[in-house]
């Protein structure tokens, strides 16, 4: 299913945890800024919307897409953040180095989110053109931070019931 089917910002709501004292980290890239920061905001007004406070919102910045997941570990590693939320754009060019980059910050979220027990969650586009990206930060297709934020607040609601 692609997002053509299934838009990015429509999601269910019922049973969410209380965000209320939740501590998040929103670590966003630097290219594509257009996108990224449609995907910040996305991300942000949505943690917001379903409780949390804004001073439990931490921002970082990131050189690219692949810096992403070093900085997701130095966040998951702080006591007091509960979830990490990754923001990037990474646009196919004349080369595979989007490939590249895609991969290793898969792999990479995912290690750091087994190693330390919290969601480091995937707000990464990896589209082939601009226009695609754009329909996912806001556009036609709804905001990629949109969704990055609601996973992690369901990830943490799902941490809560089996650690009951
Ligand atoms: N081309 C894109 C990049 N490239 C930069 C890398 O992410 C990285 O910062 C560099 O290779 C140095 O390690 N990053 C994006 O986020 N998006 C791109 O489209
Ligand atoms: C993902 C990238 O780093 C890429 O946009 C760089 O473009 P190119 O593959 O043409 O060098």
């Amino acid at each position: 299913m692609s997002s053509a089917d299934k838009n990015l910002s429509v999601f269910t709501v019922d049973n969410l945890p209380d965000i209320s004292a939740r501590r998040f980290a929103l670590v966003v890239a630097e290219w594509n800024t257009e996108v990224t920061e449609a995907l910040f905001q996305g991300a942000y007004d949505t943690l917001v919307k379903y409780g949390a406070t804004a001073e439990n919102v931490l921002r970082g910045n990131v050189p690219g897409s692949y810096e992403l997941t070093l900085a997701a570990q130095w966040f998951a590693e702080r006591p007091d953040i509960d979830a990490v939320i990754c923001i990037g754009c990474v646009i196919q060019g004349e080369t595979k180095h989007n490939d590249y980059i895609n991969h290793a910050v898969a792999q990479g979220f995912t290690t750091v989110s087994l190693k330390t027990g919290k969601p480091v969650i995937f707000g990464v586009l990896t589209p082939n053109t601009q226009q695609q990206a754009l329909d996912r930060a806001g556009g036609i297709h709804g905001n990629k931070g949109d969704e990055a934020a609601m996973t992690a607040i369901k990830m943490l609601g799902l941490k809560e019931t089996i650690n009951k």
